[in-house]
């Protein structure tokens, strides 16, 4: 990703205008939107002025944008899909006349990325809107023929975008060439109020993401000039002509961009779960370990470091695997640039594996974060709940997580086929080979050891599946039954290669920089490194008991190495979660705040209830009252 010039963060956190005087979970839902749109649009204004000193084009957020507008709203922000979506989209799927055209308004149009509909998500050959040619007025016309065919989700669509990305089964003289993506006003740029032939709105509260304005639209005989086809991979010249891409599914590329984007947004969220729970369980003193000494800091007990300090390990491993899976995808992309889709089957299956155990993992440890405070985790004012419907929202959109599982698993059996037939295989996958050949080692106790081991169990179990969908074949089902049929162990495959991933390029990426690092930075870092290898080793003891020459032996080694890393870690589990540095503007939590003062915190924000203004509620004389008066014996 390109580094440009970016806000400070305390420039930004300095206006005023950013700041909240009520919690925002005390607003009504149409007041929150207004307040994010607020704030949002001073942050817009202010990327926008910094892009203008800027010699590229002024469209692109700066780097940092994301962490800081995750802050200030405190939720999510509206425009959110324009920058992450909606440019990405025109950047690389437009031409480049069409992108100076699109994009020539800079920050004077605010987009999103219509593609999913109200009966599809996932089945992206299954959308119903429509994109028709008219020759004669060299226009395609855009039509919603079912009440599915609505377009449901798209963030910022409700009542922000003034244009849209729209993903639109393509019709050129009566023959359908299948989805293609079309640039899309909506709005009138002066009146914001809807462009006629559409039918627009946003669908209501969610679990979360209430501030996102996910909308729905409809199109009624809309039209659009022909150009208006985002037309870097695929044409439909004037005459009618279709020209199709190298390669249909490059027009599903933004998806994959965001994908890769995902584990490092995952390793921001997991790092901000961690500040909070380890500085509060730094704070909170309950209950004796020796029942003659005062009570201790809950960290000391050894159960909640076992909580805690994976979150810690996993928000490392997330970041330096996204930077991994980052440069993958720079690369891929200049691939394609070249001419060459080699490598996109590989970054597909990488990015679909990899988005869906961040998200996943994401969540379920942001939520065991929550549980470790105890009661206090579970108020608003704590900000684990929040960042848990926010994490968790991502194990569904981009890709739903089963979905994208076997997206990998069509990779991994493909894979193992060409390693049967003696064909190299990418690095990513080289390991199938080895195991086909029958080349792997005996059990070691050590992180490369169990690096090795987690792969053994990749390679089994998709043997086992490729094994399950020939038994199928050969019981009478086509493929596809056959495949669907073995699906939980296609699943199982994923998930596996998806751990030996993290794992190898966590502990590898780690190992390699070592020697750049002060001493004392190494050693930590590669303890968490450890602790995470160790950690998932021991949960995926069965699997590594069927595919490996583990002993229970070196399992209670593992378990005793396990226990001696939290002890080492115990000491500098504040300063760690003190070095991912975000500050408490931005972290906005009463119990991970740095200065420690928790319970002032929680009681200051406990005040601001608005239940709190008076000390008798109306509503006691009104309903209350006259049914204890009536019932007072
Ligand atoms: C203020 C903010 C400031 C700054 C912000 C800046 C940056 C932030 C950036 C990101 C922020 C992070 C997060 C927030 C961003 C967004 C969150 C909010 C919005 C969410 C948006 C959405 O959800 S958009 C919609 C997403 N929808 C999907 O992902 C749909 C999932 N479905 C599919 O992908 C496909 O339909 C399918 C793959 C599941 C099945 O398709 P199908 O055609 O049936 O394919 P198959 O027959 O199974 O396979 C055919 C072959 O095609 C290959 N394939 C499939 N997909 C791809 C692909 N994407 N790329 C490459 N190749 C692909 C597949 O492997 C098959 O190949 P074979 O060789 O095996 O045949
Ligand atoms: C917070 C949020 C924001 C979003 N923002 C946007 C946006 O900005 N733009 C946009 O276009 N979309 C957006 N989406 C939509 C999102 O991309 C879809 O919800 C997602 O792709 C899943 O599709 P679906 O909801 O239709 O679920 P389905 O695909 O209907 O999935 C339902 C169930 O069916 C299963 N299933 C489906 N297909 C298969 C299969 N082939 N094999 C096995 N099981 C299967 C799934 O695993 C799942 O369990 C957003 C969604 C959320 C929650």
């Amino acid at each position: 990703m390109k580094c440009y010039p970016v806000p400070r963060e305390n420039l930004v956190l300095s206006i005023d205008n950013l700041k909240d005087d009520i919690p925002e979970e005390y607003l009504s839902h149409k007041e929150c939107y207004e307040n994010v749109i607020r704030k949002g649009s001073v942050l817009y204004d202010i990327f926008s002025e910094l892009s203008k000193d800027r010699k590229h084009k002024a469209h692109q957020a700066p780097s940092n944008a994301y962490r800081i507008s995750d802050g200030i709203m405190q939720n999510v922000n509206p425009f959110l899909l324009h920058f992450a979506l909606f440019v990405p989209a025109i950047t690389n799927q437009a031409t480049p006349e069409q992108q100076a055209e699109f994009l020539k308004h800079g920050f004077g149009i605010i987009g999103t990325y219509a593609q999913t509909e109200l009966g599809h998500g996932t089945f992206l050959r299954g959308l119903e809107t429509t994109a028709t040619l008219d020759l004669e007025t060299d226009e395609f016309v855009l039509n919603s023929p079912t009440l599915t065919s609505y377009k449901w989700w798209p963030g910022g669509l409700g009542h922000t975008a003034n244009h849209c990305v729209v993903m639109a089964q393509l019709y050129v003289k009566g023959k359908c060439h299948g989805p293609h993506l079309f640039f899309v006003q909506i709005r009138d740029i002066e009146t914001h109020e809807p462009l006629p032939g559409l039918k627009l709105g946003e669908i209501g509260a969610k679990m979360g993401f209430n501030t996102a304005d996910n909308g729905f639209l409809g199109f009624h005989n809309f039209r659009i000039p022909r150009n208006n086809m985002l037309m870097k991979n695929s044409q439909v010249l004037k005459d009618g002509t279709y020209v199709e891409s190298k390669n249909e599914k490059l027009t599903y590329g933004s998806m994959v961009f965001v994908r890769v984007y995902l584990l490092s947004d995952m390793a921001y969220m997991l790092a901000r779960a961690a500040t909070i729970s380890v500085r509060y369980s730094a704070v909170r003193h309950q209950s004796h370990i020796k029942p003659d000494e005062p009570e201790v800091q809950i960290l000391d007990f050894v159960i909640q470091q076992h909580k805690l300090f994976i979150s810690i390990a996993t928000s490392h491993a997330f970041k330096i695997c996204g930077l991994w899976l980052w440069q993958t995808y720079s690369k891929v992309m200049e691939d394609i640039g070249k001419g060459s889709m080699d490598r996109l089957p590989e970054l597909h299956a990488l990015s679909c594996c990899l988005k869906t155990t961040s998200t996943r993992d994401a969540g379920w440890l942001i939520e065991q974060c929550r549980l470790a405070c105890g009661g206090h985790g579970y108020l608003m004012s704590s900000n684990l709940p929040s960042l848990y419907t926010t994490a968790t929202a991502a194990i569904t959109y981009e890709g739903e997580s089963t979905v994208l599982l076997l997206q990998t698993a069509r990779y991994l059996i493909k894979s193992w086929k060409r390693a049967m037939e003696g064909e190299s295989l990418p690095a990513t996958v080289s390991f199938l080979s080895e195991y086909f050949n029958k080349r792997y080692n005996k059990w070691e106790n050590t992180p490369k050891g169990i690096v090795d081991g987690l792969k053994l169990v990749v390679a089994g179990v998709t043997k086992m599946c490729a094994e399950s969908i020939q038994k199928h074949v050969s019981r009478g089902q086509q493929y596809e039954e056959a495949w669907n049929s073995s699906s939980v162990q296609l699943i199982k495959a994923s998930e596996a290669y998806s751990r030996a991933l993290l794992c190898e390029v966590f502990w590898f990426e780690v190992d390699k920089v070592s020697s750049t690092l002060s001493n004392n930075l190494a050693v930590v870092l590669k303890q968490l490194a450890e602790l995470y290898i160790t950690y998932w080793a021991l949960e995926k003891r069965g699997d590594l008991l069927v595919y490996t020459t583990i002993s229970k032996d070196d399992l209670d080694k593992l378990q005793e190495r396990y226990e001696e890393l939290l002890a080492l870690i115990r000491p500098n589990a504040v300063g760690l979660v003190d070095s991912f540095d975000i500050r408490d503007e931005i972290l906005c939590s009463t119990l991970g705040a740095y200065d420690g003062r928790v319970y002032e915190r929680m009681m200051e924000h406990a005040l601001k209830s608005p239940l709190n203004a008076e000390t008798v509620n109306q509503s006691f004389h009104k309903y209350m009252k006259p049914v204890i008066l009536k019932h007072k014996i």
